[in-house]
């Protein structure tokens, strides 16, 4: 079983409200606030090498991400750390508190635990107005989708491509992007943590739409052989890039560097020069 099959059996119990996007979004009368948690660990989420500020840093970008695809601005982030040897955990928290502060945000409480592998788990909070709020759920026939950024570059860096290595080890979370967005009318957005291809899935399942994609415009990792910089792009997880649909009428958006890479129509599934795209990314499995 992978977690998408897990996310079905929680949505049936939670509902569908609560488990369609990035982060939950909680009406606070003027505005909404948005609410995510991310739980990483060395086996699956730290590649050999990674330093305990960049542990740091990790747990916090993915959070912020996922606020930041919200259209939301950070606040406050808690940082749980489960730990093997307790003297990692000042530069763990360095590394969050670093990572927080780039941003805006603010890193102001966490836990705890001695753990036999090192397990972070960081809950953000964000804030939004109601008309910049952007779910998954928004795209409309006619848009642009777009992304942000150049997926593929953390599945090269994890691959053995050294120059991408600070990009899978220090991700930059689109926390200015996403607000941008979010004022400039984006329909639908999530981030491509999973992997670019999965995401569209993501998207076009949550929107109800169908996605046509151009593989030839997908922007993709430099000095990488041709064909696994296009596996990598399609189908490597661990980019903050920005995935959204908005109004042709308003793309390109002032400040955020953006490649449309295709158009949504009436209809379902995520297609690539008018083939089904493999629903293939970053998961996790259970026996
Ligand atoms: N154990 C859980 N209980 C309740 N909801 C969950 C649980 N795990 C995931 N979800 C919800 O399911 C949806 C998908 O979760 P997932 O972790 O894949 O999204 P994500 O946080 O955007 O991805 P990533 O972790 O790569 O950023 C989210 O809305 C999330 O809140
Ligand atoms: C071994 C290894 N594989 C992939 C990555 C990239 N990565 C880092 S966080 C993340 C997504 C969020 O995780 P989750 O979906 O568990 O919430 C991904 C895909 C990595 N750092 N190390
Ligand atoms: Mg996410
Ligand atoms: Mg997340
Ligand atoms: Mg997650």
């Amino acid at each position: 079983m992978d977690d998408r099959a897990l996310v079905r059996a929680i949505r049936a119990i939670i509902g569908t409200d609560a488990t369609d996007d990035d982060c939950a979004v909680i009406d606070d009368g003027e505005n909404y606030l948005v609410m995510s948690t991310d739980m990483l660990h060395e086996t699956t989420d730290f590649p050999n090498g990674m330093t305990s500020w960049q542990m740091g840093w990790m747990a916090a970008a993915v959070t912020l991400s996922d606020v930041a695809s919200m259209g939301a601005h950070p606040i406050a982030l808690l940082l749980a750390v489960g730990v093997d040897r307790a003297e990692r955990v000042e530069e763990i928290t360095r590394g969050a508190d670093d990572c927080c502060r780039a941003y805006g945000c603010r890193l102001m409480g966490g836990d705890m635990d001695a753990h036999t592998e090192c397990t972070l788990v960081s809950t953000g909070l964000g804030r939004v107005s109601p008309e910049c709020l952007v779910r998954r759920r928004g795209a409309q026939p006619g848009d642009v989708v777009a992304v942000t950024g150049i997926p593929g570059q953390a599945q090269a860096g994890l691959d053995g491509y050294k120059e991408y290595w600070e990009a899978l080890v220090v991700p930059r979370p689109g926390v200015f992007e996403g607000q941008a967005l979010g004022r400039a009318g984006a329909t639908a957005m999530m981030d491509v943590s999973d992997g670019l291809s999965i995401s569209l899935h993501d998207l076009a399942e949550a929107s109800g739409v169908r996605l046509d994609v151009t593989e030839s415009v997908i922007p993709r990792p430099e000095g990488v052989p041709a064909e696994d910089a296009a596996r990598y792009a399609l189908f490597g997880g661990g980019d903050f890039g920005l995935l959204f649909t908005c109004p042709e009428s308003v793309f390109p958006i002032a400040g955020v560097d953006a490649t449309g890479i295709g158009r949504v129509s009436a209809g379902s599934g995520v297609y690539l020069d008018g083939m089904a795209l493999e629903k293939v990314g970053y998961s996790h499995y259970w026996e």
